[in-house]
């Protein structure tokens, strides 16, 4: 009977599912009425089904394979079954996931089964609705579509057995029904989606907030207001903020008010502090009734004014003792070092020499110093300040021929002064000096831009041109300095200058080629006048050490050197050069540059530099 009954169930299952595939159109059909009429055909065919139902409920689980079974009894076409398999892959996919779903909404039949797949639905729209913000939930998703596709089909079989079983009692009327509520069912699903947008209104409940948070954005954003976009973010953002309330809004909303308030704030700061500040300032510290100035603030301006009164000039010895003074503390230092309470004997004297060679006074100066010192006090305690007294009186012995003023001889109109020297050793700034010397003492200056080769030291030297008033020859850069210097010198003569000061490139003593154009220049200025150039001066660097001597060796011999500048004798500690360049060339140093300023020029004095670099007061 079992048997009887499941071949009934299943042609009622093959009218239904055929149906369904006409679309509900069959389930109306009497097929339930000739059910009777039909048994006896199908008792008839029951053996033959029930071998065939056999091994198909083995093979197949669940009814699937029925359905195409019994039509292919009609038609009878073993091909047909062959067809049958293959839908039978592609059906245990779908049905595997779907008859755990569906029999339990389906043993839950009537008013249960609604709600349950209604809360299964929601929790899959919901999903892509997240999709977006969710990875975990897609997952759900792409279960849900092939369900609504193959569904239709595959539950239909499916439902078909599960209710021939509680057929027999209520039997066809509930059958009908299912198929209608089936498609109810799938329905359902498809309309969850819907469903979703109606959780949305869960983000309506969001959109409390959310319209609180549209009531913070849009006051701030009410210059941002014609963001259309704003307005629909407004609506997302909700959502995302019951997930996870802060990122996606505050990506959106954030920035956009921030900004706004920082737009006005500024605005406000700028005008707020300062009519505060102003009252601020006049009722904290009010002005003295003198001068003020109103910028930013009231500030009191006249004693600052006072300040630039007190620029005491210091006097240039002073100025070159400050000079020396690293010179002069290394070589008293060091001086002190030797003679601290010990006798003077040979070892000490061996000493006092190696001091005094190392401080670039020379050998010729440290012999003397030391014979001086052992001949008068040999053998006999000695102090380093008496030590000193006899270094300066040594080295002034020494500079003193050398010491001498420049003289000019104004029979020469103009008298030529030619600068010459390494490059960087002060020649143009030396020039300027000495011009402003010239100057102030009454005499006219016409200067002569003959470093061609540096546009820089044709602007220097025009610079200190107009600080002296002195009109400034110069040609284009790269011209011919010889011929520059002609020329240069048949003006001075039209104009009947008493100086003209000749600017020369800083050359290298190296470099045959420059040295022979300062040769050049000599000669065409010899041309105007056999005596001319009748100074020849050369700045000679302090701070070059012991290369000083070869430069001045060169350029005497190349330019017939007659007269030394020694430059930048302040801040150097080998002052003492001086001192050896004087006592083995004997030209005359006429001054010594102690500083960059125009008046930083001085004369240059034996006993003065002498007593400065000895630390003799
Ligand atoms: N401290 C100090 N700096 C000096 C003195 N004389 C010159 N200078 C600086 O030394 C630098 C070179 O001086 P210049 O006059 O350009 O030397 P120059 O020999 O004409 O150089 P070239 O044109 O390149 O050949 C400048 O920065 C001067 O200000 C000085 O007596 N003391």
């Amino acid at each position: 009977m079992a048997g009887f009954f499941k071949k009934i169930f299943s042609f009622g299952k093959k009218e239904v599912v055929e149906e369904r595939i006409d679309e509900t159109a069959p389930l109306p059909p009497i097929n339930w009425d000739q059910l009777d009429a039909l048994k006896p055909a199908a008792e008839q065919a029951l053996p033959e089904f029930l071998k065939r139902e056999e091994p198909a409920a083995e093979a197949a689980p669940a009814a699937a394979p029925r359905p195409p079974l019994e039509e292919d009894e009609e038609v009878r076409p073993a091909p047909a079954e062959e067809p049958t398999p293959e839908p039978a892959p592609i059906i245990p996919p779908a049905p595997e996931p779907i008859v755990p779903s569906t029999p339990e909404p389906l043993p839950e039949p009537k008013p249960a089964e609604v709600p349950k797949p209604a809360p299964e639905t929601p929790a899959e729209p919901p999903a892509p609705e997240e999709i977006p913000a969710r990875p975990a939930v897609p997952e759900p998703t792409p279960e849900p579509r092939p369900q609504e596709v193959p569904p239709p089909a595959p539950s239909e079989p499916e439902i078909v057995p599960s209710r021939p079983e509680r057929q027999p009692e209520p039997a066809p009327v509930e059958v009908p029904t299912p198929p209608v509520e089936v498609p109810a069912e799938v329905p359902a699903p498809v309309e969850v989606p819907p469903a979703a947008p109606v959780e949305v209104p869960p983000s309506a409940g969001v959109e409390q907030p959310a319209s609180e948070a549209g009531a913070a954005p849009h006051p701030p954003a009410g210059t941002l207001s014609p963001y259309g976009d704003e307005e629909k973010e407004e609506v997302l953002p909700p959502p995302a903020a019951e997930t996870e309330p802060g990122i996606p809004p505050a990506e959106i909303a954030p920035p956009i008010r921030q900004p706004a308030p920082v737009e006005t704030q500024p605005v406000i700061a700028e005008i707020a502090p300062e009519p505060q500040s102003v009252p601020q300032l006049a009722a904290e510290a009010k002005p003295a009734p003198g001068k003020v100035t109103v910028a930013r603030k009231v500030e009191q301006k006249a004693e600052p004014q006072k300040a630039p009164e007190p620029a005491p000039r210091r006097s240039w010895f002073q100025r070159m003792r400050d000079g020396l003074a690293r010179s002069s503390r290394e070589l008293t230092g060091n001086i002190a070092g030797v003679f601290t309470k010990r006798k003077l004997d040979e070892e000490t004297l061996q000493d006092l020499e190696d001091v005094l060679i190392r401080a670039d006074l020379g050998v010729e100066t440290a012999l003397r110093v030391t014979d001086s010192l052992a001949s008068s006090r040999y053998g006999k305690d000695v102090s380093d300040t008496e030590v000193r007294a006899v270094m300066a009186a040594e080295v002034e012995k020494v500079l003193a021929p050398v010491a001498k003023p420049l003289e000019l001889d104004l029979s020469h109109k103009p008298h030529v002064i030619l600068v010459v020297g390494v490059n960087g050793t002060g020649k143009t700034t030396t020039i300027g000096k000495l011009a402003a010397k010239l100057t102030d003492g009454g005499l006219s200056v016409m200067l002569a831009a003959g470093d061609t080769f540096r546009a820089a030291a044709i602007e220097q030297l025009k610079i200190w041109g107009e600080r002296t008033k002195s009109p400034v020859i110069a040609s284009k850069l790269g011209a011919d300095a010889a011929g520059l210097a002609y020329d240069a010198f048949e003006r001075a003569k039209e104009a009947g200058s008493d100086v003209l000061i000749i600017d020369t490139a800083g050359r290298l003593q190296n470099k045959t080629e420059l040295m022979a154009e300062l040769e050049k220049i000599v000669r065409v200025l010899g041309k105007l006048d056999p005596d001319a150039p009748h100074t020849v001066l050369q700045t000679v660097d302090a701070t070059t050490g012991q290369n000083a001597l070869n430069q001045v060796e060169i350029f005497r011999n190349v330019a017939g050197v007659n007269g030394l500048v020694m430059t930048k004798l302040d801040g150097t500690a080998r002052g003492g050069i001086l001192v050896a360049i004087a006592a083995k060339h004997r030209l005359p140093v006429y001054f010594i540059g102690v500083g960059e300023q125009v008046d930083d020029l001085e004369p240059f004095s034996a006993s003065e530099f002498a007593r400065a670099i000895a630390g003799v007061a």
